[in-house]
């Protein structure tokens, strides 16, 4: 079950910290040469950019008024100049970025999936589908810009602004601090909202996170929802979703749009306090136009980074809320991993022991309670009893899909908490009742058991568990494509397409969980001799609801209370006219 639903905001554990920055730059670090190559680009271009005022002083105040024509085609050509060259080095520059960018986020794309790859059941039991892939899609591509192009534009505005103000104090130093006054007021501004703005953000990308999870959720189970016909109540819950998403975003806007508002006032109070200043303080002996003019064009350059510089402020405040969730699932701990000390199980005989078995899923509330039982090389054992009562729960943890909270489970006298997972699970078959169909062919479906398998093997798999027939039916045979709902298939075919691929595995224990459950009682009985050729020599459990199924298993299990309640051939269980008794009697009536 997921507790924490697509309408239920994720909490974040960590407030804003700069730590988070730390961690992207083992990422940006990585690609630090790129970077340094655009960056010096940049400071280039912008450098070239800079000297265009001087030139417009020196044309303003002495080539115009000695009307000196010849040196005024030079001059316009070097301002010409200046553009292009400023226009070709920023080109390249964002070249690299993008490629700088791309390449940062598919690395931590990839570390999130590895690390995904490797998390316990119990993670995505306790969280929507949707807000795990938003994660790896959205919540990294958010953070791609601010993590290239971000990092350096900081770097740079900041260069930039020294620049700006280096070549202003160099035109006029009491014009300079005339354009300096605004920055205070800037600042304060900026601290009033910057709280207030990261936490607008982290409301963003909850409600967008929500919205995903819904969505997700939506198209799984869109067959379910059109065939109770709720699509006008999904629609007014994915209406509220999306409203609740717009209105943060509308109110992290409003904060962001504060800042330009800001930036924009205090550059034309600056500019009209040059002029000010310049011309009524001051006055035409001590300031030239040419000085005003020069001034003036500094100051609304010198305005221009502290907005870029805000706006990547912006940017940075957002990424935070995204990277935090970036991070907060790599942080998630890998609890089933292989412990310290784990060896290699080596190749096994099946026999598979429980030994005072205690687990529950949440503490305080057990499944099973020192649960024991034996189960010798090559048995096969059905697992029967009432619904929610721990059929399941018994082979997860054979497959180590949870541990244990007391007692051990043993195969062949290996205790599995200390040997390697993909030893254990290597030589274990596991079938569900939902077949997961991967999409590609058939065939590479069934390759999926063994990825080194000829087609010969496929084939030969195929036929044991009778799927060979209804795949060659089809137009392309085994190179049919498939998809991960299965379409084209049926839910039995879905099932003997999982059972080939368990076949090829070879597993010495084989775990199958509802897994002809779907199947009709035609198929079932065509399926019956494919499954005891995969069941032969093979230790097997076998859960099912309908006991036809598992009567020929060498004994059956009734688990019930927290633990077995009996156990026997289905002969001697009927004999003791117990718990299966009453089940199986039930059952043949209702048929
Ligand atoms: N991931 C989980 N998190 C928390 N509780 C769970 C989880 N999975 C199962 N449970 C609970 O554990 C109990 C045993 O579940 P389990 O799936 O093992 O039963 P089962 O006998 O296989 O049932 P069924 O015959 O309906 O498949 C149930 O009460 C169930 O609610």
């Amino acid at each position: 079950m997921a507790r924490n639903k697509f309408d239920v905001d994720e909490n974040l554990e960590s407030p804003f910290d700069i730590k988070h920055f730390r961690r992207a730059m083992v990422y940006i670090k990585r690609q630090k040469k790129p970077m340094l190559i655009a960056f010096a680009l940049s400071a280039l271009s912008a450098a070239i950019g800079l000297s265009a005022p001087l030139i417009m002083q020196h044309v303003v105040d002495v080539t115009i008024p000695a009307k000196a024509y010849e040196p005024l085609v030079g001059w316009s050509a070097l301002m010409l100049l200046t553009i292009v060259v400023s226009v070709v080095l920023a080109t390249i520059r964002s070249r690299i970025m993008t490629k700088v960018g791309q390449d940062i986020i598919s690395e931590i794309r990839i570390d999130l999936f590895k690390h995904l790859q490797q998390l316990p059941f119990k993670y995505y039991d306790d969280r929507p589908q949707g807000k795990i892939l938003i994660r790896i899609v959205n919540y990294v591509n958010a953070v791609s810009d601010v993590l290239s192009n971000g990092i350096i534009n900081f770097i740079l505005e900041i260069v930039n602004l020294i620049f700006i103000a280096a070549f202003m104090f160099a035109v006029d130093v009491r014009l300079s601090f005339v354009t300096l006054a605004g920055l205070p007021v800037f600042l304060g501004v900026m601290l009033l909202i910057k709280t207030r703005q990261r936490r607008a953000w982290q409301a963003v990308s909850n409600k967008s996170s929500n919205l995903n999870a819904y969505t997700q959720e939506s198209i799984s189970g869109i067959g379910v929802t059109q065939m109770f016909s709720r699509e006008q109540r999904n629609e007014g819950i994915f209406t509220r979703l999306a409203a609740n998403y717009r209105f943060e975003w509308m109110k992290a806007m409003r904060f962001n749009a504060l800042i330009p508002f800001s930036v924009d006032n205090l550059s034309t109070i600056v500019t009209a306090l040059i002029y000010l200043v310049g011309l009524l303080a001051l006055g035409p002996a001590d300031i030239t136009f040419g000085v005003i003019l020069a001034m003036s064009s500094y100051a609304a350059r010198f305005w221009q980074p502290i907005l870029n510089l805000s706006n990547l402020y912006n940017s940075f405040i957002n990424a935070v809320a995204y990277l935090e969730r970036i991070f907060e699932t790599l942080d998630e701990p890998v609890t089933i991993r292989d412990n310290p000390g784990a060896k290699a199980l080596p190749p096994i005989q099946g026999q598979v022991t429980f030994d005072n078995v205690t687990f529950g899923y949440d503490s305080g509330l057990n499944i099973l309670e020192n649960l024991s039982f034996d189960v010798k090389p090559g048995e096969s054992i059905a697992l029967v009893g009432p619904t929610g009562a721990g059929k399941t729960t018994v082979v997860n943890l054979i497959s180590r899909f949870y541990d244990v909270s007391g007692g051990s489970i043993r195969i062949d006298g290996h205790d599995i908490s200390q040997v390697t997972l993909k030893s254990l699970r290597s030589q274990m078959g596991i079938m569900l009742q939902d077949s997961f169909i991967f999409s590609g062919t058939i065939l590479d479906n069934i390759r999926y058991g063994k990825l080194d398998a000829t087609e010969e093997e496929i084939i030969a798999a195929a036929k044991t568990v009778r799927a060979d027939d209804f795949i060659r039916e089809f137009e392309q045979g085994y190179l049919t494509e498939v998809n991960e709902r299965g379409s084209k298939l049926s839910q039995g075919q879905r099932q003997l397409i999982s059972f080939a691929r368990t076949l090829l595995a070879d597993p010495r224990i084989l775990i199958l969980d509802e897994a002809t459950s779907s199947i009709d009682a035609k198929t079932e009985r065509l399926l019956q001799e494919g499954l005891n050729e995969l069941l032969k020599g093979r230790t097997s459990f076998i859960i099912a609801h309908r006991l036809s199924t598992v009567k020929n298993c060498d004994r059956i299990m009734y688990v019930s209370n927290k633990g077995i309640a009996e156990a026997g051939s289905h002969d001697e269980l009927l004999a003791r006219k117990g718990f299966y008794h009453r089940l199986y009697t039930a059952q043949k009536m209702e048929a």
